[in-house]
């Protein structure tokens, strides 16, 4: 026994990115590490639903238009009060994404429920607004590497392209959420500096973007360092203003959430059904599951404003749809799949 403890304290976990392996050594470096300012747990939790954008992205085969309209629509019935519905991206790029417009012009927008899309420069913007988007999310990075290979440039030259949005943004009065991805590791350079990230926030921040995402987008996130990663960030970045977007891959989504929220944080993205990955972060598995998510705060006693029941109806039917299983632990408890 005392044998495997410490071998499993030695153990360097391997996350597979295409043909490299990132190593991110865990265990010594936190030990150190604890939440200082515990603040009281929020009473009520935006959850900024992004199955239908950060879920299908990275499905191989395509998703037919219809049932993309149809999982916003049955989202939309759930009470979420935020769903990502698409992005504005080169179809090049994101092959998934092509029917950008049919989507926003086929569901259904329920009053009160905001559907935000992703724009990543001055183009995407411009569509959006045309196909009838009235929030937008510009999305950068905190790994100069991921941002090359993700939006084909430097994060500063992102920085200036995302001032270009922000201006049409003002402008045609559209609130615009800004991401930042790689908060805690990138496929690419491994482990991210929590200062880098905070610089990238505050840059967001600073222009104009009424909140910022803080994504792990590979998951190698854990609750130590998300704690180091978000102190950084709250000193330059209001915490009310701040989001946390888990990928599940080490299985520390929900735990890193919890430090989130213990942070002062109230904002939580998620993905019905665990859905997705980023198609440039291979190896990487789906955001945390909204019904996971949804179960926890209900079980902290905060509100969400989601019916549990539905959401996990519209989980069914997508993973049906795109033949699928079902990542949510409470999808698989309760046999909703
Ligand atoms: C940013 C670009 C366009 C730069 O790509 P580029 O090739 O450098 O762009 P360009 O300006 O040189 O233009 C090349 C072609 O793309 C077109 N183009 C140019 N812009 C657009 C646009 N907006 N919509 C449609 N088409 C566009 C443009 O018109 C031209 O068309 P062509 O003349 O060759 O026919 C490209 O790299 C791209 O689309 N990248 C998107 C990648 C992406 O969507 N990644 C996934 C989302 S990020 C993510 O998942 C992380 C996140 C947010 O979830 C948080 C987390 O998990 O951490």
């Amino acid at each position: 026994m005392a044998a495997t403890m410490r071998l499993v304290n030695r153990t360097t976990l391997r996350l597979r990115m295409g043909q490299q392996y990132m190593s991110f050594s865990s265990a010594p470096k936190e030990k150190t590490t604890c939440v200082k300012a515990a603040h009281a747990l929020p009473q009520t939790v935006k959850i900024v639903e992004v199955g239908p954008r950060d879920g299908l992205q990275n499905e191989k085969t395509v998703v037919p238009t219809e049932a993309k309209i149809n999982l916003i629509n049955m989202l939309s019935e759930s009470g979420l009060p935020v769903i990502e519905a698409t992005s504005f991206v080169s179809p090049k790029w994101v092959p998934q994404m092509a029917d950008q417009v049919e989507v926003m012009q086929g569901i259904s927008k329920k009053p009160g429920v905001s559907y935000p899309v992703l724009t990543p420069n001055l183009k995407g913007f411009q569509a959006a607004l045309k196909a009838g988007a009235s929030e937008v999310a510009i999305f950068g990075a905190a790994s100069e590497l991921f941002s090359k290979k993700n939006i084909n440039c430097s994060v500063e030259e992102s920085l200036q392209r995302f001032e270009e949005v922000m201006k049409a943004a003002k402008e045609a009065a559209v609130p615009v959420r800004g991401y930042v991805s790689c908060v805690v590791g990138c496929p690419y350079e491994g482990q991210v500096a929590p200062e880098k990230v905070a610089h990238v926030a505050k840059r967001l921040y600073s222009m104009g973007c009424y909140e910022i995402s803080l994504g792990d987008t590979i998951g190698v996130g854990t609750p130590g360092s998300m704690t180091k990663m978000l102190e950084a960030v709250t000193k330059e970045v209001p915490v009310s203003a701040l989001a946390v977007h888990c990928h599940d891959t080490y299985g520390q989504a929900l735990a890193n959430i919890l430090i989130a929220l213990q942070l002062g944080i109230s904002v939580v993205d998620s993905s019905v059904a665990g859905l997705g990955g980023c198609p440039y972060a291979q190896g990487a598995s789906g955001n945390v599951a909204t019904e996971d998510v949804v179960y926890m705060l209900h079980g902290l006693g905060i509100k969400t404003g989601v019916d549990l029941s539905k959401l996990m109806d519209a989980g069914a039917f997508i993973c049906r749809t795109i033949n699928r299983k079902t990542s949510s632990k409470v999808a698989q408890a309760t046999c909703k799949l």
